[in-house]
Order: C-alpha cells, then structure tokens, then sequence
C-alpha cells in the first residue's frame, strides 16, 4: 500500500499547484494499512484538520482509483522523533536550533522592538483585564507549553500591546538568550514587500522562522492581504512544530476578522483565547493613579475620579489627559486640582455633570440622607439637614454651571453669601473629614452614572 500512496501522491500533484501539493499533501506519509483502510501520518494537527476537510475526498478517490477498492481514509499525528516537549525558554541549556541560538540579542534585534516600559509590574489587573493577564503570565512563565497560541483580543487602547510586551521582557528578562520577536503585522507585511522586492525572502523567512517566541500585534490589519497571511502561515507552522511560542493581539475575536483566512483563523482558535474587556470606573482609577506614579506626578483622589468617571473606556486617552494635565502643572507652577482638570480638559471629557441639574442634586440627596425636599431648600439649622444641605450645595457648584445666586435661589431663595460661606466650610471639612469625603465621591458617581 506504501507504493499506491506514494502513487497516488503522483496524481494529486498534478491537480493541484505546486503551493498546494508542497504545504498540505508532501508532508503526508505513509503509516499502516489493511486490505480496505489506508492510515496516513501527518505531521501537526493543523495540516491534519485541514487536509480532512479540503483533500479527504480527494485522496480517497486517488488511492481508490489505484487500489481498484474502495479505501478508507484515516489520518494520524506522526510520531515525533524529538521527545515533543516544549522548550522551556526559561533554561537557555534546553534551547536548539540555529547555530547562533546562545547569542546574547544584539541592537537590531527584533526583541529591541518591545517597550521597555510595557512590564507586568506596571499593568493594572482589574476585572475587566484579569483572564488575559493570567493567560500572559502562564504564556512567560512557561512558553510553548499550555497556551500556544495566545490569542488576545480586546477594543482599541485597552493595553492588548502592552500584555503582548510584557511576555516578551518577562521572557526576556529569565533568559536574556530568548529570542523574541516582537512586530506589529503592518511592520511584518511591509519587511516582508521589501524582502521580495530585493529578492531576500530566504533571510526573512529565516529571521522569523528562528525565533523561540512571536509576538505579532495587531493581526487585524492581516486581512484581506493574502500574501502576508499565506507567509505567515508557513511562519505560524514552523515555529509551532518546533514548539515556540506564537503569541498575536487583535481587535476582534478571530472569526470576525473579515478577510481572515480560513486556515489561519482555525489555528488561532487551536490555542487560548483570551479577551480583554472595557476596564470599569475603579480599575481606570487604578491605572491613572499607576501611571501618575510612574510619572512623577501628583494625581488627588476626587481628580483620578473626575478622569475616571469620564466616558471613555480607552486607557491611552485617560493617559493622554493625565499627561496634559502634569504638563499644564509643571508649565504653570501649581497643583493638579479638581478645578484645574475641569478647565484643561473641557474639551476633551464629555462631561457628564453637564446633564446634571440642581433639582437632580437635591433630590438625590436628599433620598440618600432620607429628608424631604422642602427641608432640604428650608433654613431650619438641624445637624442632620444642615449636612445634607451643604453637600447638596457643593455638588452643585462641582457638577452644574449653576452661579451662587442661581443655586442660592433654588434652596429657598438665600443669599449668595450664604452659598459662599456653605462651599467654604464644606471644603475645609473635607480637608479633615475621610467619612465626608467618602459620601461625597459615593454622591458623585452616583449622579454621574
Ligand atoms: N491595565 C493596564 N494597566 C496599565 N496600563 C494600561 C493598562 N491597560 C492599558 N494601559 C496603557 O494604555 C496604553 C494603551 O495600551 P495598549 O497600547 O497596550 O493598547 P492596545 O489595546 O494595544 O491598543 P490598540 O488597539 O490601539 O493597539 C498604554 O500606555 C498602556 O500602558
């Protein structure tokens, strides 16, 4: 049966291009057979699934044709010759491959391509980001073993790139002999056209196909470009068979990528997938406050909240605002404050509080602190209306555009010193007041939300 197979492999090269025959039906060798059933030995799962589902019919038919029965077709993972293991990139001694696989990386090297500053230690995990966080500490801490490929996808700025980097520098850092490559598809699809253009494919399928571990971000930008998906492909393969770790970051989940090959899109669901959601209020609180840290600038709770609460999701844009208003700081001499941020970002927060109105603050207050409205706009000087009354007061200078005498003329029409003196005694409080404080912000989000 060896030689019909062998025969048959013949045939099936004639129809099909020279591409074709070479990536998906020579790699297919004999295994065993019986007087009815041929079983074949390929060489990964992926060629396996594919070959099931493009050429069964055909090779039946060939090998059919030959024996002169009808044959059953079975396919098996080849037996691998090596012990099959993953290479644990953490111990330099287990590597193989290229000759120059115990060279340090030198400048140009394409680790050089990963921020510095993309680490884990400077990643905010919240809930949003938690699943794609673990997988990536799973991935470098242990590569090639669990989770290959890593998938990540996740909406625009939500720190894809930045996971994707911090792989590569933990890789890195364990083992400065690791190569990691780190590309965006844009990059590899425009090396890749010069390669061709000055006809040195050889060395780029090498440079690529060398790596211990692939970091490709933004694989979106793939579609619709079949020559970059079809080198990728063969890159993707090489690297799997020998057990590297390939890691890719997208904006969609990979069966919404339009244009996306179908062979490409099954092998990036053979490994994890892992998503990476809008962060909520607390976490995009926590990473402003990370990123102020590492910025050297001082961020005051009610500001973070104030950029936190804003409507964007995208973590580079609450940065950029963080960013600004250190600059503006810095260039003017004074502190970041509530009333600076409001000022300086105005254009940029779609301001919430701009829907807000006074008789939304006094009710809202008023419910939280189980008074009736008409107490709350009286003069009656009861500690507990007084408290509610100067809150509700404070929130409306901070939320609304609403002037001293305006807000002085719905609380029962007082005077604008009044409002004046209340704003000042509710700001010295809260100076010394946590509890207070605390109220306050749970009354903000509250109304802003
Ligand atoms: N959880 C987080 N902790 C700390 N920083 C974060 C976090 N999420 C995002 N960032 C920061 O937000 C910025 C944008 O992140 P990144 O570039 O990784 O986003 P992305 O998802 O790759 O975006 P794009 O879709 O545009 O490629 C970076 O500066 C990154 O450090």
């Amino acid at each position: 049966m060896e030689k019909v197979w062998l025969e048959a492999q013949g045939n099936i090269e004639k129809v099909l291009t020279p591409q074709t025959f070479n990536t998906w039906i020579r790699p297919i060798r004999f295994g065993s057979a019986t007087s009815s059933s041929l079983i074949l030995e390929v060489p990964n799962k992926f060629i396996k699934e594919w070959v099931t589902e493009k050429y069964l019919a055909m090779i039946q038919e060939a090998v059919s044709a030959l024996a002169e029965t009808p044959c059953q077709i079975e396919f098996r993972l080849e037996e691998k010759t090596g012990d099959g293991k993953a290479v644990d990139l953490a111990q330099p001694g287990e590597k193989s491959g290229s000759p120059t696989g115990r060279e340090k990386t030198r400048p140009g090297d394409p680790t050089s391509n990963l921020n510095p500053k993309y680490t884990f230690e400077t990643f905010v995990c919240g809930s949003s980001n938690q699943f794609a966080h673990a997988a990536s500490q799973a991935v470098a801490n242990k590569p090639a073993s669990n989770y290959n490929p890593l998938f990540i996808y996740g909406g625009v700025g939500l720190g894809k790139t930045h996971l994707l980097c911090a792989i590569g520098n933990q890789i890195h850092a364990k083992n400065g002999k690791a190569r990691v490559c780190y590309y965006t598809s844009e990059k590899f699809m425009n090396e890749m056209i010069n390669c061709i253009r000055y006809k040195k494919m050889d060395e780029f399928r090498n440079k690529f196909r060398k790596m211990d571990v692939l970091l490709i971000d933004d694989i979106q930008f793939m579609a619709g470009k079949e020559a970059t998906q079809e080198e990728f492909f063969h890159t993707f393969n090489s690297l799997y068979e020998s057990h590297k770790q390939i890691v890719v970051t997208s904006d969609k989940f990979p069966k919404d990528i339009p244009q996306l090959e179908e062979r490409l899109r099954s092998r990036f669901e053979w490994g994890l997938i892992a998503d990476i959601q809008p962060p909520d209020i607390e976490t995009k609180v926590a990473i402003l406050k990370k990123k102020a840290e590492l910025n050297a600038i001082t961020l005051p709770d009610d500001v973070a909240m104030f950029l936190g609460s804003s409507s964007t999701s995208n973590v580079r844009e609450l940065e950029g605002m963080l960013i600004r208003l250190g600059a503006f700081a810095s260039l003017t001499g004074n502190e970041v404050t509530l009333t600076m941020a409001r000022e300086v970002l105005k254009d940029i927060i779609v301001d919430k509080s701009r829907d807000v109105t006074v008789e939304m603050i006094q009710k809202y207050v008023a419910d939280h602190f189980r008074i009736k409205l008409a107490e709350m706009k009286s003069d009656k000087r009861l500690k507990t209306l007084v408290v509610p009354r100067q809150i509700a007061i404070y929130l409306c200078r901070e939320l609304t555009k609403a002037s001293y005498p305006e807000i002085g003329e719905k609380f029962g029409g007082k005077d604008h010193s009044t409002i004046i003196y209340s704003m000042k005694k509710m700001e010295r409080q809260l100076t010394q007041d946590l509890e207070l404080k605390t109220t306050i912000e749970n009354l903000r989000r509250g109304l802003l939300s």
